[in-house]
């Protein structure tokens, strides 16, 4: 509401100014009325009577529009132990990490300051008696830390809000919450490999450095698996509401050498997931196979390498019959085993699907037309990926990782030598390892492809 344009000179401005946030904010007109007498000395008559019908129309203003109810919503530490599950409040802990990420130092009085045992890295939070204000989808939520009262009080958050905003705090602020502290805890956690041992997981850790940006790939194709997986993972809801289990399957496949395993490594370290590599050569029964899947946590990702090699013959035919046999073949090692390709899928797609949720299955093969058609049929696994040879992007790539250019007087020439030649990105990063100097690392992988691509015409020749 704006004054009357008389009282907008610049002589009145300050005084219209100080009557508007006493009237904006009196309490009773009272409060109004003692204001406008004091001020009755400083003004011009028809200005005054402007004034004091402004501002009887702001407190009228004032009065008809009752102050936003506020709903507090109280959350309690209880207990620190995490073992006991009835008093141990998980929820308190999320919010006071995920405060501490928005916190705005300047604005607190005091502050309180905690380390996390190794030293390195420090927690900044409110003090008790402190509040913070959040602003969540433009509504604010203010946090207040509470002093637990006596010796055996309780500390605790207090969230409260304009109590028409009750349903998003419940339904959309509070999950946000522990959505951002554990992805802020899982980057900074680092990841495990786990591998099969009996029925059970061993893990180690996991620093493979491969990530989307150093994976030498055709880059629409690595597009497309980045929006893949960016797509599932949002989908969490979509999955639950046509009734199909939040999981998602990747078929790689390609020659030997063009970075299957290192796509595996890069989606790890992309959804910080942690690795569960199924080596089914060790394990000899279905129940071992399904203890086996039920002991893995969701936001995981299950590889299976080589799957081409890892059924029998029998077993591969018919997709269901559990046969114990010895299955050779040129690329694959010796096996027996007592599951099925079938046993399998069917627990992957059928019990295992109900037992957790957002979880990845890889399987990667070097002989995609070996494979069973129930692995192939539509539906079993969501996207196939080649990774082929290397070529003129996935070489720039690789260019890029090892010696940081993007153009060089050789590359003219290798690119022609790349649309010629197939060699695995394995072949090239072999070549580019050999010096540091990038002049003779390029010269030593140009002479490779020429004499490659010479081997090639001769062999065809002959
Ligand atoms: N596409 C790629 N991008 C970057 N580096 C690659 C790529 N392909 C291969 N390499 C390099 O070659 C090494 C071996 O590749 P990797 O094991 O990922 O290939 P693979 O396709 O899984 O092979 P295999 O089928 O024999 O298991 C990697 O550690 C990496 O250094």
């Amino acid at each position: 509401m704006d004054p009357p344009s008389a009282l907008a000179s610049p002589s009145y401005v300050k005084l219209v100014d100080t009557y508007k946030r006493a009237a904006g904010t009196a309490a009773s007109v009272t409060a109004y009325a003692v204001l406008a007498r004091g001020m009755a000395r400083e003004l011009l008559p028809h200005d005054l009577c402007a004034l004091v019908s402004w501002g009887a129309s702001l407190v009228r203003a004032r009065l008809e529009t009752p102050p936003a109810e506020r709903c507090t919503v109280v959350v309690r530490r209880l207990e620190d132990d995490p073992s006991n599950c009835e008093r141990y409040n998980a929820f308190y802990i999320d919010v006071h990490d995920y405060l501490a990420t928005r916190i705005d130092p300047r604005s607190m009085r005091r502050l309180c300051l905690s380390g996390d045992g190794g030293g390195a890295r420090k927690v900044v939070s409110m003090d008790h008696g402190d509040s913070m204000t959040d602003l969540f989808e433009g509504v604010k939520f203010t946090w207040k830390s509470v002093a637990g009262e006596g010796p055996d009080g309780v500390d605790s958050f207090e969230l409260s809000f304009d109590a028409e905003h009750t349903d998003m705090a419940l339904a959309s602020y509070v999950p946000s919450i522990t959505a951002a502290v554990e992805q802020a805890r899982s980057l900074n956690c680092a990841l495990r490999i786990f591998m099969n041992e009996g029925a059970s997981w061993r893990g180690i850790s996991h620093h493979h450095p491969a990530t989307f940006g150093t994976l030498a790939m055709d880059p629409p194709t690595k597009q497309a698996v980045i929006a893949d997986i960016d797509r599932f993972l949002k989908r969490k809801e979509y999955y639950r509401r046509i009734g199909k289990a939040w999981k998602r399957g990747y078929l790689l496949y390609g020659p030997p050498g063009t970075g299957k395993s290192s796509l595996v490594a890069a989606v790890a370290n992309y959804l910080r997931f942690n690795l569960y590599d199924l080596d089914l050569a060790e394990v000899r029964y279905n129940s071992m196979l399904q203890r086996l899947l039920i002991g893995m946590p969701n936001k995981s990702i299950l590889v299976i390498e080589d799957i081409d090699c890892c059924f029998t013959a029998a077993s591969r035919e018919d997709g269901k019959t559990p046969v114990t046999a010895e299955y050779d073949s040129d690329d694959c090692s010796n096996t027996q085993q007592n599951i099925t390709l079938s046993g399998l899928l069917n627990f992957i797609d059928g019990l295992w699907s109900t037992s957790g949720e957002e979880r990845i299955i890889i399987f990667t093969t070097n002989y995609k037309d070996r494979l069973d058609q129930a692995l192939l049929r539509p539906g079993r696994m969501d996207m196939h990926v080649y990774m082929g040879y290397c070529g003129w992007e996935a070489f720039k790539t690789l260019a890029r990782n090892y010696f940081l250019v993007d153009d060089h007087p050789l590359f003219q020439e290798i690119q022609g030598l790349l649309a010629q030649v197939e060699v695995t990105p394995a072949q090239v990063s072999e070549m580019l390892l050999r010096s540091e100097d990038v002049d003779v690392a390029l010269q030593g992988l140009m002479e490779f492809l020429t004499t490659k691509m010479q081997g090639e015409i001769d062999a065809g020749k002959a």
